[in-house]
């Protein structure tokens, strides 16, 4: 029996069965083929609209060719983690990571609630540690995690006695209000005492912001008084947390003149530190706003970390990014349900997922550079040269990375956690990394504003898979961009890290000449990587229709040429196509409607301007910064929506090229209804197809500064009432509402 059910494996990978969805893309690229071959057979006699067709056409056909690539094996992977404890004796010890960098635009209430989350984990709490990097080295966000660590002893003993589902307090009491009927009389009153005490904490940290923290601890904030924030020393503290993870907040060293590497540079300093304080083998991170929704997450990880045999296969397991409180239909387009949903797991059918910076379970010994098949490490262990070239010169970290690149890591006795804290102090110092190989060949790599997808390829490249783990609930939730700039900004960081990454040595197109890197999983790359170069097409597809009009010429076939059909045929079955994926994920039509106009919008404005940033900094110009995106926890309600699916109209650039291609369209239609365009060149002037084109941009760019057109409100405002009513009705025969569903015992 026992051997039985130790042959059971921790995972399946199930291969998603899609032929209609593969049907469906061929057709559309036989489409785009043939399109293109028609306007090469016609190109003499066509003028420059042709020409610019033809290329932007080709650029077209080009992406669905990765697209295609992309999502043609989708893979779904289920785990067992009942089964973990028939496998391995004892769980092994976990190091979890958050980031934050301002204190503004991620207010620590949000990081305490990812910590919070963190802490409250299933898992033995011994085996855990937790370690904040504060970039803003901000007393305030110390602050709060102080008193977050005095509030955990009460909250998380309560989560586990209770088996709370969310253990991130904010979203715990937004939930629907605790109904007494079908709870205990002692649950109740725990409850609100750890609701009252949940407040009491946001108010003081609501209270210290304001005041800029006096408090009665001025012993533990001398560190921090006459500090600026790119010139200060290393801080390091722990918050007392007998019977819980360690928590151990990090400022790492800052110079003016040194580069920290923005996010990259916390991460590196994280790993050293935890390095010599704990060095568990395996490594959770997580962006300050991404708390856990899952409170079994590190155990449906772990299934797919130690459950293959010889332990080499999955350098790290990404879960998707998913977000709370996403505005109603996305109007930004940026909760990428879709994008996860198929070409997500299109990549992860191939070498595995991209690491998304976020959510992910990375294993240290791959972090330090290993690689699968590695033989020769064994031997360089020993060299107290090799591995001060590689880690730098702190013995004690090279000593302990020894030991996790040998594989003892986690074996040997529990660490003494404070008894390193100087080796800490020096790891975490701006200088450290001189000479060394962190940032190129060792932690996360520098170079890149997307420095998450440079560090998951330079992964790839040298042989490991990665795993996925999509869990429902789901793993981790954060928070989406909520403004119409920052989603902007958001967007912009993105293209130009992956443009740097495109156009670097590190490109994937040599990690799969020279490296380990597969042949389809750096078209998956590719995929990505070319976002912000996909903004120039657009931008001429879109210019095309105006200029077509106002010259009074013509990009597209006539109506009686049978070669329209391909355009029509494309158009009506592309949108069919990308509808359904809408609906099969079970979101609504006007979610699809409003990513369409949203990813044209994004690529011609965010991703020019990241194109153009790199630009400049190829010639010198300027450097790429990483941009924080702003953090907000307000619950959007129903009615405090009424401004989304607007963008504030504000003073920055990306505003420019959208509201330009906004207008030369609607000039060249004025033109045109009224009839002052130049005559044509033998009958050969633009036609209804240019019209139709030129309206459909008009609306498109319209997303921009409009509210979605006028029929979805009027439907959905139908569908609301009607839904009202039945809900009404349904409560009248129940006599209340479902009510809070503590499945908490
Ligand atoms: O100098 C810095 C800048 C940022 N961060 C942290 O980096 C994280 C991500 O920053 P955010 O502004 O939220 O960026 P997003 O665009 O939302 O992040 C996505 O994109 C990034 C770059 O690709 C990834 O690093 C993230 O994990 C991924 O969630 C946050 O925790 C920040 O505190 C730092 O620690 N130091
Ligand atoms: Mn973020």
């Amino acid at each position: 029996m026992a051997n039985y059910l130790i042959s059971l494996p921790l995972y399946q990978r199930i291969s998603r069965k899609n032929t209609i969805p593969r049907t469906v893309e061929l057709i559309i690229l036989f489409l785009l083929f043939s399109l293109l071959v028609y306007r090469l057979l016609s190109l003499t006699n066509h003028g420059i609209t042709w020409l610019l067709a033809f290329f932007c056409e080709s650029w077209f056909t080009f992406v669905w060719l990765l697209t295609v690539n992309t999502k043609w094996n989708q893979v779904d992977y289920k785990t067992h983690p009942d089964r973990l404890l028939q496998w391995v004796p004892e769980l092994p010890p976990v190091d979890m990571f958050v980031t934050t960098a301002d204190p503004v635009l991620e207010p620590p209430i949000i990081t305490v609630n990812t910590v919070l989350s963190l802490l409250a984990v299933d898992y033995p709490a011994h085996k855990l540690a937790c370690y904040v990097s504060d970039d803003g080295v901000s007393p305030l966000t110390f602050y709060s995690l102080v008193e977050a660590s005095k509030f955990a002893k009460l909250w998380v003993p309560f989560c586990k006695k209770y088996n709370i589902h969310v253990r991130a307090p904010f979203r715990y009491f937004s939930g629907k209000p605790l109904l007494s009927q079908d709870v205990s009389l002692e649950f109740q009153q725990e409850w609100r005492k750890m609701k009252d005490e949940y407040e009491h904490l946001s108010q003081k940290i609501e209270d210290a912001a304001k005041k800029s923290v006096s408090c009665d601890f001025a012993d533990k904030f001398d560190v921090f008084s006459n500090i600026e924030r790119r010139n200060h020393p290393t801080i390091i503290k722990d918050a007392d947390s007998s019977g819980l993870p360690h928590l151990v907040y990090i400022s790492r060293e800052k110079r003016p003149k040194h580069p920290h590497h923005f996010k990259a540079g916390a991460m590196n300093v994280l790993t050293r530190v935890s390095g010599v304080m704990t060095n568990a083998p395996f490594m959770l991170n997580v962006d300050c706003d991404m708390f856990i929704n899952n409170p079994q997450i590190i155990l449906h990880a772990m299934c797919l970390l130690l459950g293959v045999k010889n332990g080499m296969d999955s350098a790290f397991v990404q879960s998707p990014q998913k977000f709370y409180d996403g505005l109603k239909d996305d109007p930004y387009g940026n909760q990428l349900v879709v994008l996860f949903e198929y070409l997500g797991r299109g990549v992860v059918g191939i070498q595995g997922p991209f690491y998304a910076g976020t959510g992910c379970f990375h294993r240290r010994k791959v972090i330090y550079g290993l690689s699968p098949d590695d033989k020769e490490i064994t031997g360089k262990l020993s060299d107290e040269d090799y591995l001060q070239n590689q880690y730098g010169n702190s013995k004690v970290f090279t000593k302990s990375a020894a030991q996790t690149l040998s594989g003892l890591d986690g074996k040997t006795s529990s660490p003494h956690l404070w008894s390193s804290v100087e080796a800490a102090n020096i790891v975490a110092d701006c200088g450290y990394e001189y000479g060394t190989s962190w940032g190129i060949k060792v932690g996360w790599i520098y170079g890149s504003t997307t420095e998450d997808i440079l560090t998951g390829l330079t992964i790839h490249k040298r042989g490991w898979r990665s795993a996925y783990c999509s869990l429902d609930p789901p793993g981790f939730l954060g928070c989406a961009p909520s403004g119409g700039p920052a989603a902007m900004t958001q967007q912009k960081r993105w293209a130009t890290g992956l443009l740097e990454i495109l156009l670097s040595s590190r490109s994937p197109i040599f990690a799969t000449l020279y490296g380990k890197l597969e042949f389809r999983q750096c078209l998956a790359y590719m995929w990505i990587l070319v976002w912000p170069l996909r903004s120039i097409p657009e931008l001429c597809y879109a210019a095309l229709p105006a200029y077509c009009i106002i010259t009074n010429s013509h990009f597209l076939p006539k109506v009686q040429e049978p070669a329209i059909l391909i355009h029509v045929a494309l158009f009506v079955i592309y949108n069919l196509y990308t509808l359904s994926e809408y609906l099969r994920t079970g979101l609504s039509i006007r979610a699809w409607w409003n990513n369409q106009r949203m990813w044209r919008v994004t690529s011609m404005t965010a991703w020019l301007f990241g194109m153009l940033s790199v630009i400049l900094k190829l010639l010198g110009l300027s450097e790429t910064v990483f941009e924080v995106t702003k953090k907000d926890q307000t619950t959007t309600s129903d009615d405090s929506n009424a401004n989304a699916g607007t963008f504030t109209f504000d003073e920055s650039p990306f505003f420019v090229p959208g509201t330009t291609i906004l207008l030369v369209n609607l000039t060249a239609l004025a033109i045109g209804l009224l009839g002052f365009r130049p005559t044509s060149r033998g009958g050969d002037g633009s036609g209804i197809g240019e019209f139709l084109c030129s309206v459909c941009v008009i609306d498109t760019m319209l997303a921009f500064f409009l509210k979605p057109p006028f029929f979805f409100n009027s439907i959905e405002k139908a569908s609301k009432s009607w839904r009202r009513q039945s809900v009404n009705d349904s409560a009248a025969n129940n006599g209340g509402g479902a009510g809070h569903a503590p499945s908490e015992k």
